[in-house]
């Protein structure tokens, strides 16, 4: 089996290789994540995990490096991060009752037989209609800390979800599948 190294600091993406029986190896990449606000949303993830795929993979040898990076989009405006608790109500007040997508960027690169692969997976996600009192007791959680959209799927933030449309594993953070797709096309590979 080829040596992988999983490019990023999210505990979520390593816990999904962990799902799917790979104890994955992790090298934390070390970039600016600044963007360019003329480039598309997708161009954007893509770029990012770009950037932290070659980041890593100067720092390890003959290794795949899988990186990636997650965006919330809502009407072509970018929502990243929250910087503190006002910033993650404002967010959670807009996305309620509304329809918005996640983008995943990922990188792959066989740092051996320097091949380089970028790709992006899209999720629609449909929130429920949240009154005050439930959005303030879903900031009382801190489970937005450190996530795009200032929720997570993955926890309580799945009470706020009414549908999603696509790959739930994109919206975590690793469209684990699709990268298996990728990593078979491109890479002779196969996760299973
Ligand atoms: C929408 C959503 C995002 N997220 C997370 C996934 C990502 O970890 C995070 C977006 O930040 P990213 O910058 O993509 O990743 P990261 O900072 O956690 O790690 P690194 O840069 O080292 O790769 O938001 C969830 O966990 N659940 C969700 O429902």
């Amino acid at each position: 089996m080829k040596n992988f190294i999983l490019a990023s600091a999210s505990p979520r993406r390593k816990e999904i290789f962990k799902q799917i029986g790979i104890d994955i190896k992790v090298v934390e990449s070390s970039i600016n994540e600044s963007i360019r606000t003329d480039e598309r949303p997708e161009q954007i993830a893509m770029s990012l995990a770009f950037q932290k795929a070659i980041d890593v993979s100067n720092k390890v040898d003959n290794s795949i490096i899988i990186a990636a990076d997650t965006i919330v989009v809502k009407e072509n405006e970018i929502i990243g991060k929250p910087k503190n608790k006002l910033d993650a109500r404002k967010t959670l007040q807009s996305l309620s009752g509304q329809k918005h997508s996640v983008i995943t960027g990922f990188a792959l690169i066989d740092n051996n037989r320097l091949t380089k692969i970028v790709d992006y997976e899209l999720t629609e996600v449909y929130f429920k209609d949240l009154d005050t009192i439930e959005i303030e007791a879903y900031l009382e959680t801190y489970e937005y800390l450190d996530k795009a959209g200032s929720y997570a799927i993955q926890g309580k933030g799945s009470l706020l979800v009414e549908k999603i449309n696509g790959c739930y594993f994109n919206v975590v953070g690793l469209p684990i599948s699709k990268i298996n797709d990728s990593l078979k096309k491109y890479f002779d590979i196969s996760l299973i």
